[in-house]
């Protein structure tokens, strides 16, 4: 009885509004934990979910033990949050975020939660200046031009090289193999090798590819930061072996050989007195976000075309088109890959609703001063709001009725009118301040990548039918695109013809 009086007393304190104004506040069914504990068993999709349950609602309050969960659910809300720079501020959660999931130590923990938000004319601080650094160098030009150029070239040698490698006498590849991996491989060593240079750390260790991504399905776990060692011992391990060979790659100068972005973050880490440790950790966050987003969604791109007859038609088409494009430009046994974007509308079309569909990322805020939001919705100081990629992107009243179908159709119609959705409607990238900086390049390195392996490959199923595509894994938190939640098999044949002038193909913008 004493229990049952508690829970209902705990739930109408936590339930209560802390201001008139503040936005309705959902009350979990376990009392204070509830909303947390909903988050840990199903991961992003109880946010998601929680937001489509409340269609009329723009945002919602989590009441959580000490403080609150806003979540914004509808775009132009999710602008108004990204307009307020001054007291919705990703910065102040940087720090320790970092220190958790890269093993900073305590020295670099303070130096870079230094002047975290400085206004025009204030003393700058770490993140202040990589950000700069990141979003300068990354923006349309001739550096992302040529990186990708670079980038793209690398993945077709590692196709080549992955065909060669796994094909028989009879030019076909034997069994069935894991299509995610077989993607992966191609993807995140031709994306090192972009990055760090020719003796990147996994070129000269292929097995840390296997530690990357143990790093990688390890990283709430790191977050959480409980003994990591013991909870997530796979990605601690793996976290310090790949820091160990990074390490050695700083010591023996082969920073030299890398591109000039991986360069500048290393310098500004030197300004700031970092170890050759702490530069190796940092170094690996660079190589997280460079290629675990691209590598996912090249995947689902790939299946989603291979899945179906009419798609897979239509891009092969638009792909012999661009490849005709890029002969009369830049000459023959050319890939341009801006004649890919302009070609390749199907192509594009799919890449966007594969990110819609299998976006579902939060763009986080800390809540620095009580703010008004959009003059209506009272967020308390202290507090976090998050903008919900799964909630929006699961809206009808955006997408239409047919917002849980894949159609990649939805975005060839808008075509012209801005994509015709609100533009903070398409959560992909995120948005605002932490809009992903790396956005041009992995959209022309994924377009020109998926467009050469289509070309160059069938995928089937193991009977030799089409494949089908599962369900995706949306029980975990969304830190990048979702992955399957079975790993689909299927067999790959290479097409001889193809092949053999992807072997000639020069990659250009
Ligand atoms: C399809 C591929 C990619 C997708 C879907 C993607 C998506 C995202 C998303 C959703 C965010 C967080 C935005 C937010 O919190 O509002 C982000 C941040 C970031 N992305 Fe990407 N990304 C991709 C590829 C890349 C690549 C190739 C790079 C290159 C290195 C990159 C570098 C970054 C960085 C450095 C950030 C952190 C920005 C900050 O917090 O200031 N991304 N990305």
């Amino acid at each position: 009885m004493g229990l049952l009086t508690l829970s209902f007393a705990l739930r109408y304190t936590s339930g209560r509004k802390l201001h008139p104004s503040e936005p309705t506040v959902v009350q979990p069914w376990i009392p204070v934990i509830g909303h947390l504990l909903g988050m840990v068993v199903y991961g992003g999709r109880y946010i998601k979910r929680l937001g489509l349950c409340y269609p009329q609602e723009p945002i919602l309050t989590l009441p959580v033990p000490g403080s609150r969960i806003y979540v914004v659910t509808e775009p132009s809300l999710a602008a108004s949050v990204q307009r307020n720079t001054k007291t919705l501020s990703m910065t102040p959660l940087l720090p320790e975020i970092t220190k958790r999931v890269l093993g900073l130590d305590q020295k670099t923990y303070h130096v870079i939660s230094q002047n975290l938000d400085p206004e025009p004319g204030e003393p700058r601080g770490f993140f202040a200046d990589v950000h700069d650094l990141v979003y300068t160098s990354f923006g349309p030009g001739d550096y992302v031009n040529a990186l990708s150029c670079e980038a793209v070239q690398e993945l077709c040698f590692q196709l080549l090289e992955t065909i060669d490698v796994t094909t028989d006498a009879t030019g076909s590849v034997p069994g069935p193999v894991d299509l995610l991996a077989w993607v992966r491989h191609m993807v995140t060593v031709g994306t090192a090798k972009a990055f760090f240079g020719p003796h990147n750390p996994i070129a000269e260790e292929p097995d840390l590819a296997h530690d990357f991504w143990a790093f990688d399905h390890g990283l709430g776990g790191l977050l959480i930061g409980i003994f990591p060692s013991l909870t997530v011992p796979k990605a601690y391990a793996g976290r310090e072996r790949l820091t160990a060979a990074f390490r050695k790659y700083l010591e023996a100068g082969y920073l030299e050989e890398a591109t000039s972005i991986v360069k500048g973050r290393a310098r500004i880490e030197k300004e700031y007195g970092m170890s050759t440790d702490m530069t190796a950790r940092s170094a690996l966050s660079f190589l997280f976000a460079g290629i675990v987003n691209a590598t996912t969604t090249t995947f689902w791109v790939a299946l989603r075309i291979f899945a179906n007859e009419i798609l897979l038609a239509r891009v092969r088409q638009e792909i012999r088109q661009a490849l005709e494009v890029s002969c009369q430009r830049s000459g023959p046994d050319t890939l341009s890959i801006t004649a890919v974007k302009e070609t390749c509308t199907t192509l594009l079309a799919v890449y966007r609703e594969c990110l819609r569909v299998g976006s579902e990322n939060f763009s986080v805020r800390m809540i620095k001063e009580d703010t008004m939001l959009a003059d209506r919705y009272f967020l308390k100081k202290g507090a976090v709001v998050q903008i919900s990629g799964g909630a929006i992107h699961g809206r009808s009243t955006i997408w239409g009725q047919d917002v849980d179908e894949f159609n990649p159709d939805r975005f060839l119609r808008q075509k012209g009118k801005g994509h015709g959705f609100h533009p903070a409607a398409f959560r992909g990238f995120g948005g605002g301040k932490t809009l992903c900086p790396g956005r041009e390049f992995a959209t022309n390195e994924i377009l020109a990548f998926v467009a050469i392996f289509i070309h160059g490959v069938d995928w089937v199923a193991p009977d030799g039918g089409r494949l089908s595509v599962p369900e995706k894994n949306d029980r975990v938190m969304p830190v990048h695109v979702l992955e399957p939640a079975t790993a689909p098999k299927g067999i790959v044949r290479p097409r001889a013809e193809e092949v053999k002038m992807l072997s000639r193909l020069k990659v250009v913008m």
